[in-house]
């Protein structure tokens, strides 16, 4: 993973030169003024560990799995929001763990934290480090280590009767689908993060693929899961459903790390599908398409991968940077993906066109769709490129019930739009749907504008609007980014005094010294 960016460097690619000169015409995007300093230039803040922390968690994992060097303390900094790669862009690792720990077992990772507990050291674990919503930058100033989950990265098992597996926590998503894969399974997730993220990161923070619509988001997927906190073991799950009081797996699920490390989750898997088909929609307007969506989610038939572009988005061509600034058409794009038994995926198809040309959809045959499905994992590589460029670009989500959704789709425009041109840097916003439920869905939102002198200020300052503006409109902070530290105050707002204080009793319970995670997710009392 690039540091100071996202993905494989070999993959980085400058915009095409008719972007560049359409972002300064546009938004008035100046070059950057300095690329990010060489990784072997940035500080990295001294120590807060004390005499012997180290030798005693090398004593657990072993010395070779305890790094403090400055290169291993930078590639933990932060996550991949775009104000943390500006930060770190600029050479700012003060966020930096003291030391990377990496576990090989449960047991190790049980007392790593038994040992960090009693030694006052927070604890953040580290899967593919792709959060983005300051899920690794634990608040309150004391030492901390990220736990890299990285060795814990085993297909454990496979159920074939059940068609469940066991995996690690560390296991990227690649290589789950390449170990199910061999054996003639797939999980079905594919998120844009897809590339570097870890299945433990999936689980502790409700991660949404692009196939949510066939596959389920990843909190559908568990059935098990077994985490370490401070106080012992919790396993969880013993059937695919209970009625044995509530569903403590619900309270692992979207923890992000505030409550427990996970140290092995168990899926449902699905036989890797024999066909997968793609497609193009047009409608004539961001409504109209939604309400076709919600025709599919709420009479069926259901594809696997169902989503819609406003008509900004439309007009962009987001899903492929050679499109930008080319004729795409008016109107709004939707896609759709298809998976499944050959015979079984042609009649879905044969259904849904119907239901969609009932809509008012026009289709637009295989070609956006399998251009789509080409190039679904390039955005990441796309806004490195962008900030390159000296433009900003940075996305948030939501989502609600279906009723709510036209006023939410307007709210967060209109605060993102507001805020951004007072501040002298006017964005172009644009939104898709990409996860729909028969009573809701959610709304993902692009941003890009100029930079301006300070970005990561001007944008806390749009955030902060769009997220007010997200729950005075009846959506919740977060469909699948999480909360972190960057959303634990509006997850305070949607979950109230009490619901946070029964969050506080629990993390008081499992972790008393209170060395997991410190400020992310848990509202503070006030
Ligand atoms: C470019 C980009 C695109 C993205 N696209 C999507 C998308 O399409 N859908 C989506 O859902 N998300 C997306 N995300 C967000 C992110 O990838 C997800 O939240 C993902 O689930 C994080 O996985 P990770 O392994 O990188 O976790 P990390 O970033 O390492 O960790 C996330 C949080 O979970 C905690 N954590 C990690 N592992 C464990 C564990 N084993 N036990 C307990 N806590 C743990 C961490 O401390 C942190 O708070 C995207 C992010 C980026 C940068």
């Amino acid at each position: 993973m690039l540091w100071s960016g996202w993905g494989d460097p070999g993959r980085a690619a400058p915009l095409p030169e008719p972007v560049v000169r359409l972002l300064h015409d546009l938004l008035g995007v100046r070059p950057a003024e300095a690329p990010p300093p060489p990784l072997a230039d940035v500080a990295v803040p001294a120590s807060r560990l004390a005499a012997g922390d180290l030798a005693a968690l090398a004593r657990i994992v072993g010395d070779r799995h305890v790094a403090d060097d400055a290169e291993a303390r930078v590639r933990h900094t932060r996550g991949k929001s775009t104000p943390d790669l500006l930060r770190i862009r600029a050479g700012d690792a003060s966020a930096a763990p003291d030391a990377v720990v990496l576990p090989g077992t449960h047991e190790e990772v049980l007392d790593v934290l038994r040992l960090c507990a009693g030694r006052g050291v927070a604890v953040v674990p580290f899967g593919g480090g792709t959060s983005v919503v300051g899920g690794l930058a634990p608040e309150g100033g004391a030492a901390f280590v990220a736990l890299d989950l990285r060795r814990m990265d085993a297909l454990v098992s496979l159920d074939e009767v059940s068609r469940t597996a066991v995996l690690q926590p560390g296991l990227r998503a690649p290589e789950a689908e390449a170990l199910l894969g061999a054996r003639g399974y797939t999980l079905g997730h594919f998120p844009q993060s897809y590339e570097w993220a870890s299945i433990g990161g999936f689980a502790a923070a409700r991660s949404s693929g692009q196939a949510s619509a066939g596959y389920g988001r990843f909190d559908d997927l568990v059935v098990a899961l077994t985490v370490a906190t401070p106080e012992g073991t919790l396993d969880l799950g013993r059937a695919p459903k209970s009625a044995a009081g509530p569903d403590l797996r619900q309270l692992v699920l979207g923890s992000e790390g505030a409550l427990g490390v996970i140290t092995s989750v168990t899926v449902r898997v699905r036989p890797v599908p024999e066909a997968r088909e793609y497609e193009g929609w047009r409608f004539a307007s961001f409504d109209a398409g939604a309400a076709a969506l919600r025709g599919l989610a709420q009479d069926g038939p259901m594809p696997a991968v169902l989503r819609l572009s406003d008509e900004t988005e439309t007009m962009v061509g987001l899903a492929d940077p050679s499109e930008i600034g080319g004729d795409s058409g008016a109107g709004c794009l939707a896609v759709l993906g298809f998976e499944g038994a050959a015979e079984r995926v042609a009649e879905v198809r044969a259904r849904a066109a119907d239901a969609l040309r009932a809509a008012g959809g026009e289709p637009l045959g295989a070609g956006p769709g399998e251009k789509w499905e080409h190039g679904r994992f390039d955005a990441p590589y796309l806004r490195d490129a962008l900030l390159d460029a000296g433009a900003f670009a940075e996305t948030l989500e939501t989502a609600a019930f279906w009723s709510d959704v036209p006023a939410l789709y307007e709210a967060v425009r209109t605060a993102l739009t507001a805020t951004l041109s007072e501040l002298g840097t006017p964005p172009l916003v644009m939104c898709h749907i990409s996860h729909v439920y028969a009573s809701g869905a959610s709304l993902y939102f692009t941003v890009v504008s100029a930079q301006g002198a300070d970005p990561v200020a001007h944008w806390a300052r749009a955030k902060r609007a769009a997220c007010d503006a997200i729950i005075d409109a009846g959506g919740t902070i977060s469909h699948h980014h999480g909360v972190g530290t960057d959303h634990r105050d509006w997850y305070a707002r949607e979950i109230g005094p009490l619901g946070a204080a029964v969050l506080r009793a629990v993390k008081e319970r499992v972790d008393p010294s209170g060395i997991l995670n410190p400020g992310v997710l848990v509202p503070p009392a006030v």
